[in-house]
């Protein structure tokens, strides 16, 4: 459910139709012929990328997948193997900031919030914060499942740097926004590591 105290009836119902379109897109995918194939270049490019982002020892928050997201436990095996540290986030109460724990390869996974899991480490302040998204556009705008933890999460964070990360189906012209949504910088995709044009807000 999608609250809409906080943004327009129209931006928050654009919003929701566009989430029940992807999710369609999304279930299709599962299936395609190229999956495989999209779901390890995706996981290679993250880790460039983050490679590339992170400096020696940083923390980087990375996702545990829920059904139909790409798998990264790859990317944070590889990760850590370089000596950089793993977070993942812990679903909050809906209104709050999401909260990263510590992950270690072979760490016990804890049920949360909405299906997700997450570690039972210390809480970890990521340097770079890796971003789901169900859908995206050029300017760096995302949409996901509607708690707008991410917007919150990254509003509280100004100094980490964030980095969305999806398949290219999931691109789309133009995302809905209200006042809460700023560009991210960059998308990683299967194909390219996007860097957005922004929509004068981007953080
Ligand atoms: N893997 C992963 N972990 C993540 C996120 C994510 O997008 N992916 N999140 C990103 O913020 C946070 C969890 N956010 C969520 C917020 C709301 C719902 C939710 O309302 N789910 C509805 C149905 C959503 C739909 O399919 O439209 C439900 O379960 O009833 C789920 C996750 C933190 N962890
Ligand atoms: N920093 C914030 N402060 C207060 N309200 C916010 C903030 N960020 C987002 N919201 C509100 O949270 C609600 C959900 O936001 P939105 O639809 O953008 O979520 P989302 O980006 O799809 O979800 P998520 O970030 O969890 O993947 C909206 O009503 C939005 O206005």
């Amino acid at each position: 459910m999608t609250s809409i105290a906080n943004e327009s009836w129209s931006t928050a119902h654009a919003k929701q139709a566009l989430r029940g379109v992807m999710a369609s897109r999304r279930a299709a995918f599962a299936t395609a012929p190229g999956r495989e194939m999209a779901e390890k270049s995706l996981q290679h490019r993250m880790v460039r990328a983050l490679r590339a982002m992170a400096g020696a020892g940083e923390a980087i928050a990375l996702v545990w997948p829920l059904p139909g997201e790409s798998e990264l436990q790859p990317v944070m095996h590889a990760l850590h193997a370089d000596g950089l540290c793993i977070a993942l986030p812990e679903t909050t109460p809906k209104g709050h900031k999401l909260a990263f724990r510590l992950w270690q390869p072979g760490c016990a996974m804890q049920a949360g919030r909405y299906g997700t899991s997450h570690p039972e480490g210390p809480i970890v302040q990521p340097d770079v914060v890796c971003v789901p998204l169900l859908a995206f556009d050029r300017r760096g705008m995302r949409l996901g499942y509607g708690g707008g933890y991410y917007d919150r999460t990254l509003a509280s964070l100004p100094a980490a740097r964030a980095v969305g990360f999806g398949f290219s189906f999931q691109e789309v012209a133009c995302i809905p926004t209200g006042r809460y949504d700023v560009a991210l910088p960059a998308i990683v995709t299967e194909r390219e590591w996007i860097r957005c044009r922004g929509d004068g807000r981007t953080r």
